[in-house]
């Protein structure tokens, strides 16, 4: 399976002539692999997912199942990327299931399922029964709440099954249950072969569902590996600036309690180089 891994190498994602992520260097990520992308606010995720995503400028090796992506044209890559943004606009005036439709249509021609003689609306519809939403499917966008825009907005990106699907926040606007049901699905769309990458602030949702954690801090990748390795307390005085603790909760799931604010001389000795 290496040889369909996403491999991200010396990559930076920026804006208009300024690099807001440097020098990310990952570990291949295997099909199966949901990662999650966590760090401080301002810290680039939502810029280094856009870039993987090819919507902001790039440096850097980026490439998918031997396919360079950052080579790729936009039609080439809609075709194995999905995305999903942080926050889908509101003033559309499309129903949920003409706005998945409206995403199939976009990558039409392109996906490697495409054409499987599936009408669009069964197939959008589907999405949106995966995503736990069919029930508003003929609801207005701007009628929908938050969460239920969220639900949508992860219909839009999984109904053309891409090969790589990024997913900004997908949890920020949903209730317990709901941020459940979408990390259960983000895991099993993992399983199906996909790679998931998900921008999280919850820690201890990436610890119950991530393979992997990458950790973001200005710009820099601060650390990557499985939970149990990067989420320490040493991590979280110099990422985040607190003190906290990682305990196992009775189930065996990692917890991450923060107990304050880290004094200056914690962080500092946590992270000399900083000094
Ligand atoms: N369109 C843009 N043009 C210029 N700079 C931008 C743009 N979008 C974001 N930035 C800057 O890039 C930096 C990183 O922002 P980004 O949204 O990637 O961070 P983030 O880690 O996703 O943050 P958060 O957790 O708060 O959503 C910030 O300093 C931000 O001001």
């Amino acid at each position: 399976m290496t040889g369909a891994a996403l491999r991200i190498e010396d990559f930076a994602a920026g804006y208009r002539g300024r690099d807001i992520v440097t020098g990310v260097t990952m570990a291949p990520i295997a099909p199966g692999t949901l990662l999650a992308l966590v760090g401080p606010n301002a810290a680039g995720k939502s810029t280094l997912l856009k870039g993987l995503a090819g919507l902001v400028r790039t440096r850097g090796r980026l490439v998918l199942g031997g396919v360079d992506l950052a080579a790729a044209s936009a039609a080439r890559r809609a075709g194995l990327v999905g995305f999903m943004p942080q926050a889908l606009p509101r003033a559309i005036r499309l129903t949920a299931l003409e706005s998945v439709v409206g995403a199939l249509k976009a990558g039409a021609g392109l996906a490697p399922d495409d054409g499987d003689g599936r009408a669009p609306e069964r197939r959008a519809a589907e999405a949106l029964e995966r995503c736990g939403v069919l029930g508003v499917a003929m609801t207005p966008l701007e009628a929908l709440s938050g969460g239920q825009r969220q639900l949508v907005s992860l219909a839009q990106a999984v109904v053309r099954a891409p090969r790589l699907l990024l997913l900004d926040e997908p949890t920020s606007a949903l209730d317990p249950r709901h941020q459940n049901a979408v990390m259960t699905l983000a895991r099993d769309l993992a399983s199906e072969g996909r790679i998931v990458v998900v921008v999280l602030h919850d820690l201890g949702l990436a610890a119950r569902f991530a393979n992997r954690i990458a950790v973001l801090r200005a710009g820099r990748l601060h650390s990557e590996g499985p939970a149990a390795m990067v989420l320490t307390p040493a991590m979280l005085a110099e990422v985040y600036g607190v003190e906290g603790r990682v305990e196992r909760c009775s189930r065996g799931t990692l917890q991450v309690l923060v107990d304050g604010v880290a004094t200056p001389a914690a962080q500092a000795s946590q992270n000399p180089a900083a000094m």
